[in-house]
């Protein structure tokens, strides 16, 4: 039937009895994630939803990110690079959504923050459980880190255990060993709590899959999904910073830290450092 007054007819089969079956709010569990937006401003300021929104579906794609990252690092450990890519190229576009997202925070003016800043506290995203484990499996591996988690054991418990995990670079450079590549020893029996250092024996290896690629193809790939895992992040702390400076200019911190100062030091930081260094080395 066509449309009339521009109103939609309903489909005879739309079910709307549901007393007995499952709805979409019950198997989405919408009366919990829908509560729990609480602003804590009084008399409460309209944009900390906003800000609250910001932080809650930005821990909602951390949450997929480490499930995806924790599998792809489980797959490679079991030779199955297929799945460990297809799960790396879904991170991928999380990843843009999340950096995307800052343009949303972004309406925030820096008058409009100071007014509800002060009831938040000591709380800071330096505080986030979930990104920090996503920064662990990438490498980024910091046991000074886990002190601000002492007054949550359940969070500490799987920082610790992804401390103690290989990250998926050293889940890759074990796989690229089983599969007949020179890495080296030093690296195959890494402390993997500390965070990964710059390994020049290292770079040859990523030479050679580079300049074969036709004959290594798989490596070939996974090697460039990583420098854009690495990429993305980079991006992402980047707009982080930016929109600091655009809301707080140069103050310090909630969570204690110099605040901008402290967030560029980051982006000094890197995951995969060879797979960097080899572009040097490529065409010489
Ligand atoms: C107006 C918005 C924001 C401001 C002014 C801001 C500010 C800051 C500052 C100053 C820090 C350094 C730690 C500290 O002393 O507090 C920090 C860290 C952090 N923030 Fe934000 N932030 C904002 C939004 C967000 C959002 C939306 C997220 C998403 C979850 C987020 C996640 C983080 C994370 C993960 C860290 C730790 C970074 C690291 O260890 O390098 N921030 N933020
Ligand atoms: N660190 C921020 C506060 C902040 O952005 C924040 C506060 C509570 C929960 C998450 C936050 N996001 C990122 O740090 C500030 O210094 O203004």
């Amino acid at each position: 039937m066509a449309i009339e007054k521009n109103t939609r007819q309903l489909d005879e089969g739309i079910v709307q009895d549901f007393s007995s079956r499952m709805s979409y709010a019950s198997y989405l569990q919408l009366p919990v994630l829908l509560s729990a937006q609480q602003p804590v401003s009084q008399p409460v300021h309209h944009d900390e939803l906003l800000f609250i929104i910001q932080h809650q579906t930005t821990e909602l794609w951390l949450k997929l990110v480490l499930h995806e990252l924790r599998s792809a690092a489980g797959w490679l450990r079991s030779d199955d690079l297929g799945a460990a890519l297809k799960a790396i190229a879904r991170v991928k576009h999380i990843q843009k959504t999340l950096t995307e997202q800052w343009s949303v925070l972004a309406t925030l003016t820096p008058t409009e923050y100071a007014q509800f800043r002060g009831f938040l506290g000591s709380s800071s995203g330096f505080q986030s459980s979930q990104y920090r484990a996503v920064e662990f499996i990438l490498g980024n591996k910091n046991s000074k880190m886990l002190p601000v988690f002492d007054s949550d054991p359940e969070a500490r418990a799987m920082l610790e255990e992804i401390l103690h995990a290989p990250s998926l670079y050293d889940e890759f450079l074990a796989y690229l060993h089983r599969r007949g590549f020179a890495v080296p020893a030093a690296l195959l029996e890494r402390d993997v709590t500390q965070a990964h250092q710059f390994e020049p024996a290292l770079v040859p290896v990523f030479k050679h899959i580079y300049e074969h690629a036709k004959e290594n193809w798989g490596a070939y790939e996974a090697c460039e999904e990583l420098v854009d895992l690495e990429d993305n992040f980079q991006l992402w702390r980047f707009r982080h910073l930016r929109t600091v400076q655009r809301t707080i200019g140069m103050k310090r911190g909630t969570g204690g830290s110099t605040g901008a100062a402290f967030l560029k030091k980051a982006l000094e930081l890197t995951f995969f450092p060879e797979l960097f260094a080899v572009r040097t080395e490529i065409g010489t």
